[in-house]
């Protein structure tokens, strides 16, 4: 394979990880583990609202890529691999999976959910292909490690499925494990993703056990968390709304938004520091339904809890970490590890591949065999 024929003894494997979020493509070229530049290109809303299907968005996501790459001087034969964001396929391993035709198809063709991370392995893919080298998507938001009495739901036709922030949830729990003198795989994690959706994950010796998605748990400055399911069916029925409007009010405008006008939570604070009561009010509420997240997954560690990881953007706000420490901390050992690491994680776990310390999965989709 031509990534071996890459790979310099002296220079390491250069990699290329590529993140594309709802607003942005986030991009970053490493050596081995050494991380020579990254960079986030904006997408205006003006390109989002025009380029609504992935099909659209993924081709320009592309290029924006490639230029970005030219733009850093870099020379993309110098690439042994390209990872992307794995997204929200039916239920994978967790762990890397070459880009292969029976995942673009899913991809491309559906069914599937909607989510911009569903374009990471289509990019990987086209950067990759032209170069002869391997295109990879890393712990993808459908990772299933659940147990099978996490998917049980009260209508049988109704399966829980396992989405979550896997790859930013792992990179942390792994760090925490790292920082402990441990492994992952002996530790007990409760984590709680914090960014423009939110999420919760119970880690048990290294698998994603039960997780709570963006639309199962709390509300979040830009999603509106898991909301009494009769309002919803009174609200689909009562002809006031397009389906794609309603949608807009579970990803897009709802949560923090839908009450305050902005998700910008720094904005949010100083509203509060301004004495707006409904705004401390909501931003207490915001903190108080995560830590119900964080309590409600608890008994899927029966209360073995070696760390709670507090992590993503919001996980920067000291007054929203105090928040939920007060509500949480008889629960375990509360770690704040703000922001993310989603493409070191993706780089990392390539890296793993390309020196054999990790098999890549082989995608199959059995509605296109
Ligand atoms: N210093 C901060 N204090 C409070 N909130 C913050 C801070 N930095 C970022 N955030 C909030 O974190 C959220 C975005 O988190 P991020 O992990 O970047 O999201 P995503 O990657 O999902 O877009 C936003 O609501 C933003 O306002
Ligand atoms: C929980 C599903 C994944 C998700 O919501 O990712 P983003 O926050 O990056 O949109």
């Amino acid at each position: 394979m031509k990534a071996v024929s890459n790979y310099r003894e002296t220079m390491g494997y250069d990699i290329l990880a590529v993140n594309p979020g709802s607003t942005s493509t986030k991009i970053a070229v490493f050596r081995d583990r050494e991380e020579r530049f990254r960079e986030e290109i904006e997408h205006d809303a003006i390109f989002l609202d025009s380029h609504q299907e992935i099909k659209e968005q993924f081709p320009i996501r592309r290029d924006m890529v490639l230029t970005c790459l030219k733009k850093h001087s870099y020379r993309v034969e110098q690439l042994c691999a390209v990872v992307g964001r794995g997204g929200l396929l039916p239920p994978v391993k967790a762990g890397g999976y070459t880009v292969n035709q029976a995942m673009k198809d899913r991809i491309l063709k559906g069914p599937i959910s909607p989510h911009a991370s569903n374009m990471g392995a289509l990019i990987a893919d086209a950067v990759a292909a032209p170069l002869g080298i391997p295109a990879y998507i890393y712990d993808a938001v459908s990772s299933d490690e659940f147990m099978e009495i996490s998917r049980i739901t009260g209508i049988p036709e109704v399966v829980r499925q396992s989405f979550c922030h896997v790859l930013n949830s792992k990179a942390m729990a792994r760090k925490a494990a790292e920082e402990a003198g441990k492994s992952y795989g002996e530790m007990n994690f409760l984590v709680a993703h914090m960014g423009g959706g939110i999420s919760f994950s119970a880690h048990r010796h290294g698998k994603i056990v039960d997780a709570l998605s963006d639309d199962g748990g709390a509300f979040s400055p830009q999603r509106s968390g898991s909301v009494p399911i009769i309002y919803i069916v009174d609200m689909c029925y009562s002809g006031k709304y397009t389906k794609a409007e309603l949608m807009r009010k579970i990803r897009g405008d709802g949560g923090l938004k839908a009450y305050l006008g902005t998700y910008d939570c720094r904005e949010i604070e100083e509203m509060i520091r301004r004495g707006n009561q409904k705004a401390e009010l909501l931003y207490e509420a915001q903190a108080y339904q995560v830590a119900k997240g964080i309590g409600q997954l608890a008994p899927a560690l029966k209360g073995n809890v070696d760390a709670i990881i507090l992590t993503g953007g919001m996980a920067h706000s000291k007054m929203l970490t105090d928040w939920i420490t007060d509500y949480i901390k008889f629960l375990g050992p509360v770690r704040i590890m703000p922001g993310e690491m989603e493409l070191e994680a993706l780089a990392y776990g390539a890296l793993r591949i390309l020196q054999g310390r990790e098999k890549a999965n082989i995608y199959q989709d059995e509605l296109y065999q």
